[in-house]
């Protein structure tokens, strides 16, 4: 099958009609011409409707959805899940600072990460969040001294490293021994009770995240166990808690993938809960790339194609520094053509971008027919792209639309050089 002919995963939001690409009801074309490329195009509806899913999930239950905003923390795509009623998980000071902008309600902002800074506990306390999801026995004891600094008590979850395989790439794995996510399982017991005698903290609950673009419910199920023997032990010391945080990690299709949908997935954790007793407390999940990353897409115009001496090479004006999934963890996104040519001629290329590295790819080995000034479509990139890009090469940051229906919104106008060299000084 070639590669337009793929069924398209943000589908029916991102689908082709007389063989240009939509993302909802605005075609791509007009886009790129009035926005220019690399450009990123989210559909609202697609977010909408991966959040409805978590939604439908706890139909009923006490659950609050917490989503990761590292996976895109544009600010017109926390504003849609800020109205939407959601939570917010986040790893900085610069996140807080960024959900606070978006209209986010602190008391659902829950704090992660393991180097949270004393200045950012001050911050986080200030702004009246929900929790901090602590990792360490060092931080613990460090968010006390700055709680009572300030005259404040704050809440707590501890996360624990189950030492589950989330059987995904080893860059995105954080629940095993060898990570340095959480704390070890058999320490568990003993640092809530060091947590619990602590006068500056509030133990409310336990925290587990295992690892991101996890495509089977097993590994959920397997750190579901654990983390709820640890509660029993844990309440059998006298230490209750409030909530449990089950964190995020769910996959999308990137190339055929087909992991749970998040309804499904959480039907069979909560009847394990139910079957333990825990089905009544509150729940709390952190889930990033499943909310947005198919909703997203990276249009690029092809700047040239080149015969090498091995492979075909179709250059884009996209590069690893808009897209660092392929250079960072060899990720595959499918790669369409904005318009697709009927009845033309196939080469396989690799698609590359201008950046002065060979691990600068996008995709290889497409089979696809292009010419210099076609418009691509990289797909799946609405997470863990804009939000890890960088200016490597000076290359200013691309510019995101927001599309709703019929309507485009420019969410983030393109970098200009000289955005990129306000903050710099030439030195005495
Ligand atoms: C603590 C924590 N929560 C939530 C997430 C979101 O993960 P994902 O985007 O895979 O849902 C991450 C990233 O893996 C994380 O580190
Ligand atoms: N950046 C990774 C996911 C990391 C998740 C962060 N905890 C990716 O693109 O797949």
């Amino acid at each position: 099958m070639s590669e337009q002919n793929l069924p398209l995963p943000g589908h029916p939001h991102i689908a082709y009609r007389d063989n240009t690409l939509y993302v909802e009801g605005v075609a791509l074309p007009a886009l790129a011409r009035e926005h220019g490329t690399p450009l990123f195009v989210y559909s609202k509806q697609w977010m909408l409707d991966a959040l409805a899913a978590y939604q439908r999930g706890f139909e009923g239950r006490d659950a609050l959805v917490c989503y990761a905003i590292k996976a895109n923390s544009s600010l017109g795509i926390l504003r849609v899940f800020a109205e939407a009623g959601c939570g917010f998980d986040i790893v900085s000071g610069g996140e807080l600072a960024r959900v606070l902008a978006a209209g986010a309600d602190p008391a659902k902002v829950i704090f992660s990460g393991v180097g949270k800074t004393r200045a950012e506990m001050r911050q986080a306390l200030a702004a009246g969040i929900a929790c901090f999801n602590v990792e360490s026995e060092a931080e613990i004891d460090v968010l006390n001294a700055v709680a009572l600094a300030e005259g404040r008590r704050a809440a707590i979850s501890v996360r624990i490293n189950p030492n589950v395989d989330p059987k995904t790439h080893p860059y995105i794995s954080t629940g095993l021994k060898g990570n340095k996510f959480g704390i070890a399982h058999d320490r568990a017991v003993a640092i809530y009770q060091h947590a619990a005698s602590l006068a500056g903290l509030q133990v409310v609950g336990i925290d587990c995240h295992i690892g991101s673009q996890i495509t089977e419910a097993e590994p959920y199920l397997e750190a579901l166990e654990r983390v709820l023997d640890l509660v029993e032990a844990i309440e059998k010391a006298g230490i209750p808690l409030h909530h449990l945080d089950f964190g995020g990690g769910l996959g999308i299709d990137y190339n055929g993938d087909t992991p749970p949908a998040a309804d499904a997935l959480w039907q069979r954790l909560l009847a394990r809960l139910d079957a333990r007793g825990f089905g009544r407390r509150r729940l709390i999940v952190e889930p990033g790339r499943s909310l947005v990353g198919n909703a997203g897409l990276c249009v690029t115009e092809v700047l040239y194609t080149k015969p090498g001496e091995e492979k075909n090479f179709c250059i884009v004006d996209a590069a690893m520094n808009d897209l660092p999934r392929p250079a960072m963890y060899q990720a595959f996104h499918r790669i369409a053509p904005v318009v697709s040519r009927q009845g033309g001629q196939a080469l396989t290329y690799d698609v590359v971008g201008p950046v002065c590295e060979s691990g600068d790819w996008l995709g290889r080995d497409r089979a696809l027919d292009v010419q210099a000034g076609d418009l691509l479509a990289v797909l799946s990139a609405g997470a863990y792209s804009m939000a890890m890009a960088s200016n490597y090469n000076t290359r200013g940051r691309a510019a995101e639309l927001l599309v709703s229906g019929d309507r485009a919104t420019l969410i983030r106008r393109r970098e200009t050089i000289e955005d990129q060299l306000r903050s710099e000084r030439l030195g005495d």
